[in-house]
């Protein structure tokens, strides 16, 4: 049986990462010095535009970057010892059965010419983490959990019968496989209607809760993180704008990105709107990063410090922000 009632170690932090940085082999900056904690049972939103580096960061995390790409900085798991991100190797063999990837697209996952009884149970057989009829009793229960139905059908289909929701319930069945600790969800419901997106994220917060597993879910929209994040980071071209407790912070937000952000996703919710409100101005591209705070271009209180110089990034009490001008209080 599946113990979805293991609470231990909940609160406890399951991951934690530092000085997180990732580069081209270029030398261009992509990630600048990135720290994240995620606790059990909870679940951390990376938030950011597009190019802000929340996969990428990801990715480095995990020990996951494709080719091209180059991480610094380190990792633990929970009071495990810290390993050093500029080995990939050894973290993946450290972090591979503790920690999940699911990626935006579900189909990529599977492969299309088998089907997905001997999908679901092939790793953790392979790897040693199961015995096969210990591994079938396990994908039996978790297709009951996702809502997939009668188990024996599920395992006899092959992907292209899949409809998008299954696939996506398929493929968090595989990732949660081996039990893992963390799980990172990169915009997992992008291609789903909006009904499919909120029940597989209520599914995820459910066994978050239900399991201890600590989750990272990559997202654009602001609304979805509100609703399932406990914790919210804000990146901005691959440098920590804020974090903190998501209801907080989005109420009381400290840095003006993540205002401007939240006054963006008000006007989306307005009845009549009639375009897509975005943050105004572009971000900057890796390389070509602007002097001082790299949000200033964009920021309506930029002053000359803010041209200058790079904030630090300040924790106070569970808040943290990058940004001179800040009111952080305790
Ligand atoms: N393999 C790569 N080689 C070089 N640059 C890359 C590579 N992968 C990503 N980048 C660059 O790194 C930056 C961050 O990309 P990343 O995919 O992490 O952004 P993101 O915040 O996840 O965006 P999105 O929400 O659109 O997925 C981007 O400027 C991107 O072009």
């Amino acid at each position: 049986m599946i113990d979805y009632k293991r609470r231990r170690g909940v609160d406890e932090v399951a991951l934690e990462a530092e000085d997180v940085r990732v580069a081209t082999t270029a030398g261009a900056e992509i990630v600048g010095g990135v720290q994240v904690a995620v606790r059990s049972g909870h679940i951390l939103g990376l938030l950011g535009e597009t190019g802000a580096g929340k996969t990428v960061t990801a990715r480095a995390i995990l020990g996951l970057l494709p080719r091209g790409l180059c991480a610094s900085g380190r990792v633990r798991l929970a009071g495990d010892h810290w390993i050093e991100l500029d080995r990939p190797g050894e973290l993946r063999a450290k972090l591979g059965r503790s920690t999940g990837l699911m990626l935006q697209n579900p189909m990529s996952a599977l492969d299309p010419v088998r089907r997905i009884g001997g999908q679901l149970i092939e790793a953790v057989v392979r790897n040693g983490l199961l015995k096969k009829a210990d591994a079938v009793n396990r994908a039996t229960e978790l297709c009951e959990r996702l809502g997939l139905g009668s188990a024996k059908e599920v395992f006899r289909l092959y992907p292209h019968e899949l409809s998008g929701g299954m696939s996506q319930r398929v493929s968090l069945a595989m990732t949660l496989m081996p039990g893992p600790k963390l799980l990172v969800v990169d915009e997992p419901t992008s291609a789903l209607d909006a009904n499919l997106r909120v029940e597989i994220l209520t599914l995820l917060q459910s066994i978050a809760r239900d399991s201890g597993t600590a989750m990272v879910l990559i997202s654009h929209d602001l609304g979805l993180v509100s609703r399932f994040c406990d914790d919210a980071a804000v990146l901005y071209s691959g440098h920590l704008a804020e974090t903190g407790p998501t209801t907080d912070l989005l109420r009381r937000p400290s840095h003006p990105y993540t205002r401007t952000l939240v006054s963006c996703s008000l006007r989306l919710s307005q009845p009549k709107r009639t375009e897509l409100p975005t943050v105004p101005g572009d971000s900057p591209v890796p390389g070509h990063w602007p002097s001082g705070c790299y949000f200033h271009p964009r920021c309506s209180q930029a002053q000359d410090e803010c041209r200058t110089y790079r904030p630090a990034f300040v924790k106070v009490a569970d808040r943290g922000v990058a940004c001179h001008f800040a009111d952080v209080k305790e």
